[in-house]
């Protein structure tokens, strides 16, 4: 019969299981039914980290830690155990998730001895990399109950022990924290060593069930009361749990929620007095306030509100003084105002322009200043196609272009159908055949995503196109819009939205971009006349956000994605395809980004 079939070990084929693992250590080859699976394993991995087999020298780890959820809880079930041992020579040993001894209760004075001998003792480590095959390392390296008796062990000073060892697993996180093992000598080692120390970590495992359910039901009564009398950030949170309310995850960017909470378990577990002030990765600058909650005279966690205090520190300086090159408008982020820069070029060349982009983005705003920074009294003529009356729109149209000096433009080209797109080509040929296009400036505006017709044709007869960037793209600037309608639809000019308000804003994705910031805000100041906007004074749809601040090139991906998903009906391998991007790759910006698919993806459809 193999070593692998009896088991535990019986004397006689103890000596064979020797003279195999002898085989081992000197490189010869070790069938695998000579020996049980597990065992071998361990013996490779032991062999692969060079674990010296033939002496155990220990450096000391640490002082172990007995002040923790896993000790305060365990500690009652193995001293309950010890007495039932009744003075048996069977030590009982806790370990911590890296199998460094917590605490080993005492068995009898010669089993003591001997675990001093091989250093199975307190602040020393019996991880298998440490010591080879053995019941703490091997059930810890294997996440399941191992049992290691005599020769089984990889180091030899170990031969006379039989151990069994059980991970323990939190019961609310699952995480492994720690291992007990019961150690004795091979000659009393059995098969019911392991069976109870599979008893013993149960029983650990429903006291740390017991004990932080105690201690996170005093921890959610606080939490809950902190938010009732609180319409601020809150959150709670100790070793395994993370409560937050539904506004902190609303105005708190994801990377400004991990630092909070990094910094509120720093102030928790030095109990340093709070408040601190700490900057946010998003440039904003909070206070924290952490009160320990205690249950049972023991540490449960803390609650924690927040403050936000100031807004960050923008390149450009004052928000409220508006760097811009055009007259009425600010906006200096470098996509706006490249934008912005590539009209003025434009105008400067006398050129007719067609100037796209979404719906509110600054089209006709961008083309008045162009022209009112050069003549501040010249005419400006805007003919609209939305709710035109035709045909006096088109003969209206035609007689502007004939005759009036100035500029003039005409906006939303995309209404037009291809009748009457054919109808002002033709109009605009003549204007042109005539020179035209040296005494006027044509604009025309355009958002692609709404068109009716096909403009190709009458695009020719302007020369360049220019697309102004979405809202979200250049969403810096909102540092300066807000200020800036604030000002204009305040009397005294005093309002200003409090960091909170201001964070929320910037998180929203603007559909409707400046045209629809520029309604938000009329409408906030109809209810809010002077002082501090607040989140609550906002509109529900500001509530909206994504999951977190996305950077110009990112939310520009989104689009991509988003545009391409529309165009493939949903369909997200051919999407990708279409992008050049990996199916996995498409699956986690989706997600990563919060696009909805595929029937109701965000952002305005095409018209067919
Ligand atoms: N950078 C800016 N600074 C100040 N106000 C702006 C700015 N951009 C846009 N606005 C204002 O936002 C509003 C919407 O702009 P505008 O009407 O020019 O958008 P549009 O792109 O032409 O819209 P549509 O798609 O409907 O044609 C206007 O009141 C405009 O004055």
């Amino acid at each position: 019969m193999s070593s692998a079939s009896t088991y535990p070990p019986n004397l006689s084929n103890d000596r064979r299981l020797a003279e195999i693992r002898e085989r081992f250590l000197t490189a010869e080859s070790v069938e695998p039914n000579e020996v049980r699976n597990t065992i071998l394993a361990s013996w490779w991995r032991s062999r692969r980290w060079n674990v010296a087999a033939d002496h155990i020298d220990l450096a000391y780890v640490r002082d172990p830690e007995l002040d923790s959820p896993l000790t305060r809880s365990a500690l009652p079930v193995l001293r309950h155990l010890r007495e039932h041992l009744d003075g048996q020579p069977i030590s009982i040993i806790l370990t911590d998730a890296a199998g460094v001894v917590l605490t080993r209760l005492a068995a009898d004075h010669d089993l003591d001895r001997h675990l001093d001998s091989v250093q199975l003792a307190p602040g020393f480590s019996y991880a298998e990399g440490s010591v080879g095959t053995n019941g703490i390392g091997t059930a810890l390296e294997g996440g399941q109950p191992a049992h290691v008796f005599g020769h089984e062990h990889y180091a030899e000073n170990l031969e006379n022990l039989g151990c069994a060892g059980v991970p323990i697993q939190h019961p609310i996180s699952g995480k492994t924290i720690g291992a007990v093992d019961l150690t004795c000598w091979r000659k009393d080692a059995g098969p019911l060593l392991i069976t109870l120390a599979k008893t013993t970590a149960d029983q650990i495992r429903q006291a740390l069930l017991t004990d932080s359910g105690v201690r996170e039901f005093a921890l959610l009564r606080e939490y809950l009361r902190a938010c009732r009398h609180t319409a601020g950030i809150v959150f709670a949170l100790n070793h395994d749990v993370v409560m937050m309310n539904e506004y902190a995850r609303q105005v708190l960017d994801p990377a400004d929620q991990t630092m909070l909470l990094g910094q509120a378990a720093e102030m928790l577990a030095s109990r340093r007095p709070s408040p601190i002030v700490t900057e946010l990765p998003t440039g904003i600058k909070a206070r924290l306030y952490c009160r320990p909650v205690n249950a049972d005279d023991v540490l449960a966690g803390g609650v924690v509100h927040v403050k936000l205090v100031e807004l960050a520190k923008l390149p450009a300086g004052d928000a409220r003084v508006a760097p811009t090159f055009l007259p009425g408008l600010v906006g200096s982020g470098p996509l706006w105002l490249r934008g912005c820069q590539r009209v003025d070029a434009c105008y400067e060349a006398g050129e007719w322009l067609a100037l796209e982009g979404e719906q509110g983005v600054g089209k006709m705003a961008v083309a008045r200043a162009v022209y009112r920074k050069r003549n501040p009294t010249g005419r400006f003529h805007v003919l609209d196609a939305v709710d035109a009356a035709y045909p006096d729109w088109l003969v209206q149209a035609r007689r502007e272009l004939l005759e009036t000096e100035g500029s003039l433009v005409i906006r939303h080209l995309d209404r037009l159908d291809d009748r009457r797109l054919q109808a002002l080509s033709a109009a605009l040929r003549s204007a042109h055949a005539t020179g035209r296009q040296r005494s006027l400036w044509v604009v025309v505006t355009l958002n692609r995503r709404h068109q009716t017709g096909d403009p190709t044709e009458l695009l020719r007869l302007f020369p360049s196109t220019i697309e102004l960037p979405p809202l979200r793209h250049h969403i810096e600037d909102l540092h300066e819009l807000v200020p800036f309608f604030l000002a204009k639809f305040s009397h005294d000019g005093q309002l200003a939205c409090t960091p909170e308000t201001m964070q929320l804003l910037l998180r929203s994705s603007w559909p409707g971009n400046v045209e629809q910031l520029r309604q938000v805000l009329r409408r906030v100041v109809q209810h809010r006349r002077t002082g501090l906007i607040h989140p609550d004074d906002l509109p529900p749809e500001c509530r909206t956000v994504s999951r977190r601040l996305l950077s110009p090139i990112e939310s520009m991906e989104r689009d991509a994605i988003v545009q391409s998903l529309l165009d493939c009906e949903g369909h997200k391998a051919k999407a990708a395809r279409s992008l050049g991007m990996s199916r996995a790759t498409i699956y986690r910006k989706i997600h990563e980004y919060g696009i909805v698919t595929p029937s109701n993806v965000p952002g305005p459809r095409r018209s067919s």
